[in-house]
């Protein structure tokens, strides 16, 4: 029996207190119907002036609101259900902002933005008692956390305690992209300090001021948290990792990917929605995925984990061991070509990619070197495919494949008109943070947006929804499966590798149904028994941010 099972007859007793004996200690929770003033104040039930006659009558709400009743669609004020049906009906113009580029700038801003709190904070003042502190959060049915410690935060670099945008911008997508409930959802920060020595002579900074816990204090903060998350929300949460530094983000998700249900978004996430678009540009540029070369600029977590699931891909495709299809890959990090003479002093997760070659010490070499068809840029680094790096890829390649995947805005490797007219609007072209279409020669270029955020929603719904108690990359496979068959003709004809986000719910629902479907066929999910049409069953599992009615 799982820690939030049944007590004697049956009544769920998640927090323990039905459990507890005397001298445990239980939080004295209690629920009471909001009305009058306090329910125009929260978020969660507010309706504003979509209250009707009779709710106002009931709720003691006469006289605190002017007369008139509005529909929801009219209405300009603020709670959670008016955000999401705003968020979900104008998604695509929305998403800049809820989202990359400006969470960012909200992540940097944070201590002065600061006003309520959107997620949990947990420092290391609270070692020792992590379990306490998710106990004061006022949900309890909890199915996804994304969780940071702030240290790589887009390529933006360590913002410290200021991560929080983050998880609440992950999670607010979680909602409106793929209709997990609010409520559902809980953003977390760990705060184990920060080196960003600009935030720790800011007076406005929220976070702790001392530098990073490192080595064994890092692990055990670590270690406590993924221990009480289990112990208080069971076996079947979701723990998605973000913005962890490669060098905590590789071996945390190794450690718990066989205890805990994990997921790390910029390893796997990126992995999934990268190789759906490779799949798709396929249609456009011809050939099969082992057929091409790749290239990356940039080794680390997005980098390391998109080349591995492009390898494990070509692998299953071509039934050919992994290994040989890796030497299709390369990447070059901050000190050139990843070759072989480097093995010995590289980080593990890019071992796998020293290749046999002489050294090189910069991209335009590498490309020249390599000569690849697809070139993918994964470094936080804006303005590193630079005019010469794209123009030397478009005369070896009739249709060159360029991904500018680094977020923010400011971080991307080049932009979506430098694309364009360096490569004589010949590049298949996306980008991590959205571009506008660019005009070349007459002729109007719609960059796609190479974004994790197609994949986690509509991967977390499946997960979810299956009661899926453990992640397989088969599942990260199936994810970008669905992705990739999403992309219609008429978004080809325009040179889109993704589908418009604007049926983002449709698309999540056919990735939840296909990573359902996985874990089913894997053995890994729980909920039984298994829905006869998935996809409709995700669909119905959705949350919508319609009113309901009052009594
Ligand atoms: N579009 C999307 O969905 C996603 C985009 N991203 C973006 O990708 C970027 C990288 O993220 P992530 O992989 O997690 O970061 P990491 O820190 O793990 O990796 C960055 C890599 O880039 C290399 N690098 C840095 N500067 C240069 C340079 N000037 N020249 C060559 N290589 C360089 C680093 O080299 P070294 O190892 O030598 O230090 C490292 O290998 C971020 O901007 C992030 O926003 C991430 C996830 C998803
Ligand atoms: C998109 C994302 O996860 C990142 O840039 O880190
Ligand atoms: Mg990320």
């Amino acid at each position: 029996m799982d820690d939030a099972a049944t007590v004697g007859g049956g009544v769920e007793d998640t927090y323990g207190e039905d459990r507890a004996t005397e001298e445990q200690l239980v939080t004295p929770w209690t629920v009471s119907v909001a009305s009058g003033y306090n329910l125009l104040r929260d978020p969660r039930y507010n309706k504003g002036l979509a209250f009707t006659e009779k709710e106002r009558e009931t709720h003691y709400l006469r006289g605190l609101l002017p007369p008139t009743v509005i529909s929801q669609e009219l209405q300009q004020e603020g709670n959670e259900r008016l955000f999401y049906k705003l968020l979900i009906d104008n998604v695509e113009e929305l998403l800049p902002i809820v989202y990359t580029p400006t969470v960012g700038e909200a992540c940097q801003k944070y201590g002065s933005i600061f006003s309520r709190p959107q997620g949990l904070y947990i420092s290391l003042k609270e070692k020792g008692k992590i379990l306490e502190v998710l106990k004061n959060w006022p949900e309890r049915s909890i199915q996804v956390i994304v969780v940071t410690d702030g240290e790589r935060i887009l390529g933006l670099g360590d913002l410290g305690c200021q991560g929080m945008g983050i998880p609440v911008g992950k999670l607010s997508l979680y909602t409106a992209l793929g209709g997990v409930r609010p409520s559902a959802c809980l953003p977390i920060t760990l705060d184990v300090g920060t080196n960003n020595e600009e935030l720790l002579n800011d007076e406005f900074y929220i976070g702790l001021r001392q530098r990073r816990a490192i080595g064994q204090e890092y692990a055990d903060f670590l270690h406590e948290f993924m221990a009480a998350v289990k112990q208080n929300y069971g076996e079947k949460v979701l723990i998605q990792f973000e913005d962890f530094a490669n060098h905590n983000a590789f071996d945390l998700l190794a450690r718990y990917g066989t205890t805990h249900l994990v997921f790390n978004d910029d390893i796997q996430g990126t992995a999934s929605v990268v190789l759906a678009g490779l799949v798709a540009a396929l249609k456009l540029v011809g050939g099969t995925l082992a057929e091409h070369t790749y290239l990356f600029l940039g080794a680390g977590e997005a980098g390391t984990g998109i080349a591995e699931l492009i390898a494990l891909e070509m692998s299953r495709q071509t039934k050919t061991p992994i290994d040989e299809c890796r030497k299709k890959i390369w990447l070059v990090d901050s000190k050139g070509l990843i070759v072989s003479a480097r093995k010995e002093s590289l980080q593990h997760f890019k071992k796998p990619w020293a290749h046999e070659h002489e050294h090189v010490g910069n991209l335009l070499d590498a490309v020249n070197a390599i000569k690849p068809t697809v070139l993918i840029g994964t470094s936080g680094k804006g303005q590193t495919f630079t005019q010469e790096v794209v123009e030397a890829i478009s005369s070896f390649n009739e249709m060159p494949i360029i991904l500018a995947l680094s977020n923010p805005t400011s971080q991307a490797e080049c932009t979506a008109e430098q694309a364009y007219t360096w490569s004589k609007g010949r590049a298949v072209f996306a980008t991590g943070s959205p571009f506008d279409p660019v005009e070349y020669n007459g002729k109007i270029y719609v960059p796609g947006q190479a974004n994790n955020a197609y994949i986690f929603p509509g991967f977390g719904l499946g997960v979810v929804m299956s009661g899926a108690i453990r992640v397989h990359d088969d599942m990260l496979l199936a994810a970008s499966e669905a992705l990739a068959q999403q992309v219609t003709q008429e978004n080809f004809d325009k040179g889109l590798i993704y589908p418009p986000f604007s049926n983002i719910r449709k698309i999540s629902a056919h990735i939840a149904a296909n990573v359902a479907a996985k874990a089913y066929e894997l053995g890994l999910a729980s909920r039984r028994p298994r829905p006869k049409d998935l996809v409709k069953y995700a669909e119905s599992c959705m949350y919508s941010p319609i009113y309901r009615n009052y009594r």
